[in-house]
């Protein structure tokens, strides 16, 4: 059996390289649909005689999108299904969110490329609010992530925080209902939904550290696949490679996933690279954070240390708690 599949991989594939083609393996969410179609276009620009298809699926985390992730093994849900296609030759790439992408990749598959970040912020979104200052005592805030809630009720511990899941047109009508005072979301997400004008206020990266890899695409694909690799090349943006690259070391060293309270920020000016780390519990009664700044070309040793950093003055105590309960 393990023949045949190998077998009918060779063929598919051999397929995609004789028609010139290139076939995206995605969600089916908006947001994801969004990035394909973006990656599709800039394949077709550069390369004028390329096909770019899409493959839409559903993926466990989609069928799930309403429990808690936490619970339910977090964010691999949501890019397996994907990858088993390219190990099968149905599909050449698959196209991420990097702050969903783990940060394992199954033998065979490599993130190839990382796009030009979007805009990394977190985004206050009311339709009474302007910003988290404006809120009154007690406002209902809705985020399912653990990293905004910390920051949040560290800085407003009055704030009633409540779950809020769902793609981001769902998130938007839980809020439009009245569920909610205002609600968190990434900015990027917005933006590239042409939702920017329901952003009340962009929330500065000193008030909310946004993710590690957030607002940046990545593109998965076969490691050997080396016709498929050149023509994917240029779509790569280095300066975002070595934002991301040292944002999701620090992670790779806490050994944290998106379901705890992390955040992960890098910039770079000239040849330095800065990268701001957070680790806190949920309630926020805890935040630790510190910064690190080197070279670029030490971005995954720069992670390293900072992780090194948090760790010894109390994330690791932090972390191992929010394990536990999970
Ligand atoms: N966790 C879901 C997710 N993954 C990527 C984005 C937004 C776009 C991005 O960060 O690239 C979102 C939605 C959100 O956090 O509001």
């Amino acid at each position: 059996m393990l023949a045949l599949a190998q077998l009918t991989q060779t063929i598919r594939w051999k397929i995609g390289m004789s028609q010139n083609l290139i076939r995206i393996a995605t969600r089916k969410s908006p947001l994801a649909m969004w990035q394909a179609e973006f990656v599709k276009a800039e394949l077709e620009r550069i390369h004028p005689d390329l096909t770019v298809e899409l493959l839409p699926m559903s993926t466990k985390g989609d069928v799930i999108l309403d429990t808690p992730l936490a619970k339910v093994g977090g964010k691999g849900l949501f890019v397996k299904e994907l990858e088993v296609a390219m190990l099968e030759g149905r599909a050449d790439i698959a196209v991420h969110s990097m702050k969903d992408v783990p940060v394992d990749f199954p033998e065979g598959l490599g993130l190839e490329v990382i796009c030009e970040r979007e805009d990394p912020r977190d985004a206050f979104v009311s339709n009474t609010y302007k910003s988290i200052d404006e809120l009154p005592q007690g406002a209902v805030v809705g985020t399912s992530s653990l990293r905004r809630q910390c920051q949040l009720r560290a800085r407003r511990p009055d704030l009633i925080i409540k779950d809020l899941r769902g793609n981001v047109g769902t998130r938007l009508a839980k809020l439009d209902s009245g569920e909610y005072d205002a609600i968190i979301l990434a900015a990027a997400g917005l933006i590239r939904l042409k939702l920017a004008e329901r952003i009340a206020g962009f929330i500065s990266t000193e008030e909310s550290l946004p993710a590690n890899g957030q607002g940046a695409v990545g593109i998965e694909c076969r490691t050997n696949d080396e016709r498929v690799k050149a023509l994917l090349a240029p779509l790569e943006h280095k300066e975002t490679r070595l934002r991301v690259l040292a944002e999701r070391a620090m992670n790779t060293r806490l050994e944290g996933g998106c379901q705890v309270p992390i955040g992960a920020f890098a910039e770079i000016e000239a040849d330095t690279l800065t990268l701001r780390g957070l680790v806190g519990n949920p309630d926020g009664s805890e935040v630790i954070t510190g910064s690190v700044t080197g070279s670029t070309a030490d971005a995954i040793a720069l992670g390293h240390q900072l992780a090194d950093d948090l760790l010894s003055r109390g994330a690791k105590t932090i972390l191992d708690a929010v394990y536990a309960r999970n």
